[in-house]
Parts: C-alpha cells; sequence; structure tokens
C-alpha cells in the first residue's frame, strides 16, 4: 500500500524478544537500524521510551471475525482494527461467515479494502471454501487466488465442510497456489444440531445438549489423512481437546502438513464456567475440562500446536443476552490474546518471550503467507512491532473495549503482560496504551 512519508521512530531500550536490550530506528516503514542501548541518536525521530519492555514482531492473529458486511451492529471492519491495534496485532485474517458471505473475488476484496480506509492493521480476508458456507459446491477459491486480495486461507469457519469429498476438493485446489484450508472440526452428525457445550457429567447435569471431543477428532483425523492423499496442506482451527492433540501429534510425526491453532480462552477457561448459565461462556468448540486445557498447553509449548488464534467472535447484546441453548456463539478476544497468553504460558515458565513471537507472530505470518510480518527485529525487516510491559497486571474492565460488543469472558479477571504499543509499517497505531488515530500519524 502506497504510504505518505512519516516521521521516523526511535523505539529506545527496547528487550528484544526479551534477550537483548536495543535500539530501533525505524525509517520507510523498514527497521532502518538497530543498535546497541541509547547507542542511536534521536534526530527528528519521535522517541518511544521502552525501558523495561519487550519488543515482539507485530501480532498476526490466524482468526478474527470482524462482522462487516452484515453484522455492523456488532463489530466493524473499523471497530475491529481498533480492537486488534490495542490488543498488539499488525495483520488480521478476517472471517469469511459475514453477510453475504467472502465467497467471491469481488467481496474478498472488499474487505481488503475496508481495512485499508481503517488504516491501523492489515486485514486480510479469508475466503470461503464453500457457497455461501453450505458445505456443498467450492467457491470461487482460484478467482479469490487471483484477486487484489490475494487470498491464501479459506475457511467455511463457524460451520465444518463435513463432506469428505468437497474438503478433498478443495484441498487439491489450493494447492495450485498454495494455499490453505482451516478447518473448524465439529462433526455436524456427532455433535447435533442442538448442542451448545462439552458433552460430559456437568452438561447433564444442567440440562444443556452438548457435544463430544470425539466429533471435534474424527473430523481432524479425517483430514490429516486428506492431506495426506492430496499433498496438501490443512490447518486445523481453534483445537479443543487432547484427542485432536494426539492426532496432530501423529500427523506431523508422519511428516503430514497440517498446521493447528488453540484459541486464548481454551488455554485458560474450562467447562465448570458454565455452571452459572451465563452465555458470555458459551463458545464454539465449547470450553473443555481441565485435562484438555492441560493437553493444549503442553502441546502449544512443544510446538504441536503451532500458533495462538484468538476466534474474536464479537456478538451484539441482543444476540447474546437470552437463555443459554438460545445466546450466540463466541467471544471476544483480540485485546486480551496476549496478556492471557502471558499469564497461562511465560508467566508459569512453560514459554519464553521469544516463544510468544513464534505462536503469536512468526508462525501465523507463515500459514497465512504474509510476508511482511513475523520477521525478525533486524535491520531491514518490516517496522511491524509489539512493546509489551511484561510485569503490569490488569483487571479487564468489559466496558473498557474498544471492540464495539461486550461478550467479554475476561471481565473482572487479573491478567499479567500490557499490550503498551503497537507499530505498523514504521507508523505507532498504539502508543503508551492509547490508539493513535490515523489521521494524526
Ligand atoms: N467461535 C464461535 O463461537 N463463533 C464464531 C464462529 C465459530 O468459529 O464457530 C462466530 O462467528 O461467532
Amino acid at each position: 500500500m502506497p504510504e505518505t512519508a512519516t516521521r521516523p521512530v526511535l523505539v529506545r531500550g527496547a528487550s528484544l524478544l526479551g534477550e537483548r536490550t536495543a535500539d530501533l530506528l525505524l525509517r520507510d516503514g523498514v527497521v532502518a537500524e538497530v543498535g546497541e542501548r541509547r547507542s542511536l541518536a534521536p534526530g527528528d525521530a519521535q522517541v518511544i521510551d521502552a525501558d523495561g519492555l519487550v519488543a515482539l514482531p507485530g501480532l498476526v492473529d490466524l482468526h478474527t471475525h470482524l462482522r462487516e458486511p452484515g453484522r455492523e451492529d456488532a463489530e466493524t471492519v473499523l471497530t475491529g482494527s481498533r480492537a486488534a491495534a490495542a490488543g498488539g496485532f499488525t495483520a488480521v485474517l478476517a472471517m469469511a461467515n459475514t453477510s453475504p458471505v467472502t465467497d467471491t473475488a469481488e467481496a474478498a476484496e472488499r474487505v481488503l479494502d475496508l481495512g485499508r480506509a481503517a488504516g491501523l492493521v492489515d486485514v486480510q480476508p479469508v475466503g470461503a471454501v464453500t457457497h455461501g458456507l453450505a458445505g456443498e459446491e467450492l467457491a470461487e477459491l482460484g478467482l479469490m487466488a487471483r484477486s487484489r486480495a490475494r487470498v491464501r486461507v479459506f475457511s467455511d469457519d463457524g460451520r465444518c465442510v463435513a463432506n469428505a469429498r468437497v474438503m478433498r476438493r478443495a484441498l487439491e485446489y489450493v494447492k495450485a497456489f498454495g494455499g490453505v484450508v482451516s478447518q473448524h472440526a465439529q462433526d455436524p452428525d456427532l455433535a447435533g444440531p442442538a448442542s451448545c457445550c462439552h458433552e460430559g457429567e456437568l452438561s447433564g447435569r444442567l440440562g444443556l445438549p452438548g457435544w463430544p471431543g470425539v466429533a471435534e477428532e474424527v473430523i481432524v483425523a479425517r483430514d490429516v489423512m486428506l492431506a495426506r492423499h492430496t499433498g496438501s496442506r490443512v490447518h486445523v482451527a481453534h483445537v479443543s481437546t487432547a484427542g485432536t492433540v494426539e492426532v496432530l501429534r501423529w500427523a506431523k510425526a508422519q511428516g503430514i502438513a497440517v498446521t493447528a491453532e488453540v484459541t486464548p480462552h481454551h488455554l485458560l477457561l474450562t467447562t465448570d464456567l458454565l455452571s452459572g448459565y451465563d452465555p458470555t461462556f458459551k463458545v464454539n468448540p465449547p470450553l473443555r475440562p481441565d485435562e484438555d486445557v492441560e493437553a493444549l498447553r503442553a502441546a502449544l509449548a512443544d510446538g504441536t500446536i503451532d500458533a495462538v488464534a484468538t476466534d474474536h467472535a464479537p456478538h451484539a447484546r441482543h444476540d447474546k443476552e437470552h437463555a443459554f441453548v438460545d445466546a450466540a456463539f463466541g467471544m471476544v478476544g483480540l485485546e486480551t490474546a496476549l496478556p492471557v497468553v502471558a499469564t497461562t504460558m511465560v508467566e508459569t515458565g512453560r514459554m519464553t518471550w521469544a516463544d510468544v513471537a513464534r505462536v503469536l507472530s512468526t508462525t501465523p505470518a507463515a500459514i497465512a503467507g504474509l510476508p511482511g510480518h513475523g520477521a525478525e527485529l533486524v535491520a531491514g525487516a518490516p517496522a511491524n512491532l509489539t512493546l509489551v510491559d511484561p510485569t503490569a497486571t490488569r483487571v479487564v474492565d468489559r466496558d473498557a473495549s474498544v471492540s464495539r460488543s461486550r461478550n467479554n469472558p475476561w471481565h473482572g479477571r487479573r491478567l499479567t503482560g500490557e499490550v503498551r504499543a503497537t507499530v505498523l509499517r514504521g507508523r505507532p497505531t498504539l502508543l503508551d496504551g492509547e490508539l493513535v488515530d490515523p489521521a494524526a500519524r
């Protein structure tokens, strides 16, 4: 995207990946110089004092619902971009389950253009796998790939591509241009049409229809075999069970081209939260028991799960404030993803900040094929970065969110790790924890 020249930025004294302290001079959209701490002269640059802050490559979210077009009462590309910048993201993949669905080149280009107009984060459209997410005929995969939007990730997310023949064809098709199919793994027959939570002892007691983890696992098992058969790439969206982790571990050991993501909420929240029937905790896949959460954390730490993705799923009050069985599935997550990962994985000693950069930036950028993102912060790299205060703690207040929606499962929880600044191609989008108006940059 052509951008007018901006003032250089000097990031002073940041701890690169929490490993070594340095100054970074950002000019013309790239990291122009990396020097010893306090070695670079500011000249006419805007100075960001990053003493005590960890610098990461800008975060990349593989799984964001921005709701525009169609449900602007829940979120727009602009309000979702604000939430992304506030959360430290410099790129987000916008899911296709909008209204109309992103299943044509024109629809994908429109989302791309809305993202550019908002100017806070690179909004990369995800294309639907099938027309209207109906699971039957393939969408215009090739046209979306060749469009200005350069779509590489395809997903019917919210719905599973349940038909094995359709999934096979989609995998064959996207292989031609290095694309990937991101699967919402939920066998519709096994899960059942009315299921709204994890199937287990608690769902029985609460009288809520649940779906078992095996409904996810059978689809993942099938899809890794289809990926092997086609020689194509499959990505598993929002992994939620220990059984899926076992399948992934096996598939990776065979050399099958499978990648997977876990959401922040599946790393910390468990099914027992449902005992109050609060629809804030209704999400798909559902919150699972402790054993699954533990397996997901271990799999993220050992690389079996490749990435963290938010599944930011904003919903308007009138869709969420219902009896549990009738409420919409989903929770917001862009603004809290980094603190949840810091709290569950870094504070517990399971991951380093370099690991956080891998799972929230480098690997998701590689999976999505976004060459401008996820790069190590060295001279010549794109100036996309996030500055984090690793020790600050904060109690989440849903009303302080810049998202349009309030379905925030973290409200009232204390989390460690605070995003202080976000920089997109050398321009701050967040400074001192406050959004920077694109017009003022
Ligand atoms: N995660 C959710 O619970 N909801 C998502 C769709 C989806 O990913 O299932 C949504 O679009 O609201």
